[in-house]
């Protein structure tokens, strides 16, 4: 199921379920020319970091194939987080996600009830209408 992941993948890259982390800084370190003390709060965002032109160009179009070989550098695609603490149910998301897809790709055509819907992000995104859909059984 490579491509039905590729697809779960981009889908999580242009709306990330979460928005990043708190991080405490261990040491003094200077970072695109700021200086960040040792102990300060940061945060790492996960929305802009999957938009950057450098890694991802054209960052706004939804392309799983950005996915195929090597796929993205390390810790530019991260929607479960990365090093130590990278969220630890990841695998048992990638299971759920492609169950999921499995059943309503293989047991309906699916057609979004709001097409240009908007989505809020409060901390997750959020659809504003709830995100109805219309499922059609297939015919065979
Ligand atoms: C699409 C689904 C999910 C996404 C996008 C997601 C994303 C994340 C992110 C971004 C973090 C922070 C990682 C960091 O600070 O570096 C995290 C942490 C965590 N996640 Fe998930 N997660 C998902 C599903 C799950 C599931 C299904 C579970 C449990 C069954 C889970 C349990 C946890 C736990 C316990 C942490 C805290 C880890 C720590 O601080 O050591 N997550 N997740």
């Amino acid at each position: 199921m490579k491509y039905s992941w590729n697809v779960a993948r981009e889908a999580m890259r242009l709306s990330p379920p979460g928005q990043g982390a708190f991080r405490e800084a261990t040491t003094d370190f200077v970072y695109a020319g700021f200086t960040i003390p040792k102990g300060w709060k940061t945060f790492w965002t996960v929305y802009s970091t999957h938009k950057n032109p450098k890694y991802f160009p054209e960052p706004e179009k939804f392309d799983p194939s950005r996915f195929e070989g090597s796929g993205p550098a390390p810790f530019t695609y991260v929607p479960f987080g990365g090093g130590p603490r990278m969220c630890p149910g990841r695998e048992y998301a990638r299971q759920e996600i492609l169950v999921f897809l499995h059943n309503v790709v293989t047991k309906f055509k699916i057609e979004k009830a709001i097409p240009n819907e908007k989505i809020l992000y409060h901390s997750s995104p959020i659809p504003t209408k709830g995100a109805p859909v219309r499922l059609q059984p297939h015919k065979n």
